[in-house]
């Protein structure tokens, strides 16, 4: 029996801009009507032009904000957001790594500091094993123990991400939500970080779902697709029925605007690194 970790059932989000006190202002449908399910330890990769949704779709699935309708059930539990945000064991598992890691790690807080504060926060973890643990999921991030010191800027833009991606498991999440989180990173760069993502996932059973607007990488990574298209899901299904046979008139444009052999060639690249 397959195991649902994320699902959303016409999941809906309206803005509200301008309009004041008496104006009417106008409302903008970023999202109409999304339905979605991913299983453990599966990849869904979200797909569509900036503007069309994604980041809105992302924060509602780590539940920093909540749909105007819809539901939204991680393994099989509808969520409620309340006056007091999300009760904290659902909130601790999903976890969001985004596309420039440096904007969110404090420059003036060391490695090990950085990785330890979710335990702080939402753990009564004792100091000795919170450093164990820190220093584990470092290592297996492929970092070293020596890194424990070190400040941020200290470290490539890879090395940053691998840090960004270790403080996201700390709490032992079920999913994680990857907001374009190679994009920044040189060609080889990304395939090393691809090539962590998928042993990660494997260890731990982890479920991603993966926001890109680069189809190169979607291709490498993904179980499923999603391409969106103002606010909606114009196309969903496996990574092979997407990319061979797109139903709609906008994946195909999308395809065209990234030549079939050019993106062969950069996902054979991204083999042969990973190799
Ligand atoms: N806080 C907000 N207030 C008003 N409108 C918003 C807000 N956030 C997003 N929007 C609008 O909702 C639509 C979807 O935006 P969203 O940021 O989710 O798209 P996106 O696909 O993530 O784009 P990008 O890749 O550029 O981040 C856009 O029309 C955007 O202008």
């Amino acid at each position: 029996m397959s195991e649902i970790v994320l699902e959303t059932r016409g999941i809906t989000r309206d803005y509200h801009i301008g309009g004041g006190l008496f104006g009417k202002g106008r409302i903008i449908n970023a999202l109409k009507g999304i339905d979605l399910k991913v299983e453990k330890g599966k990849t869904l990769a979200i797909v569509g032009e900036s503007g069309c949704g994604k980041s809105t779709l992302a924060r509602i699935m780590t539940m920093i904000d909540a749909p105007t309708s819809g539901e939204l059930l991680i393994d099989g539990k509808p969520v409620e957001i309340g006056k007091k945000g999300v009760d904290s064991e659902m909130r601790r598992k999903v976890q969001i790594v985004f596309q420039n890691p440096y904007g969110s790690l404090n420059p003036r807080q060391k490695i090990g500091d950085v990785l330890m504060e979710p335990l702080v926060i939402n753990e009564n973890v004792p100091v000795k094993e919170r450093r164990e643990r820190a220093m584990e999921m470092l290592l297996k991030v492929g970092l070293q123990a020596e890194h424990f010191n070190r400040y941020p800027h200290m470290f490539s833009g890879g090395q940053r991400q691998r840090i960004a991606i270790a403080r996201a498991l700390m709490l032992r999440p079920r999913l994680l939500v990857l907001d374009e989180p190679v994009s920044a990173l040189d060609l080889s760069v990304q395939a090393q970080v691809l090539n962590l993502l998928a042993d990660l996932q494997e260890e731990f059973g982890l479920t991603y779902v993966f926001i890109s607007h680069d189809l190169s990488v979607v291709r490498y990574i993904a179980d499923e697709v999603m391409v969106m298209y103002f606010g909606e899901a114009v196309e969903y299904g496996t990574r092979d029925a997407v990319f061979t046979d797109p139903q709609h008139e906008y994946t195909r444009t999308l395809f065209a605007a990234t030549p079939r052999a050019d993106a062969d060639s950069i996902r054979k690249r991204l083999a042969e690194k990973a190799a």
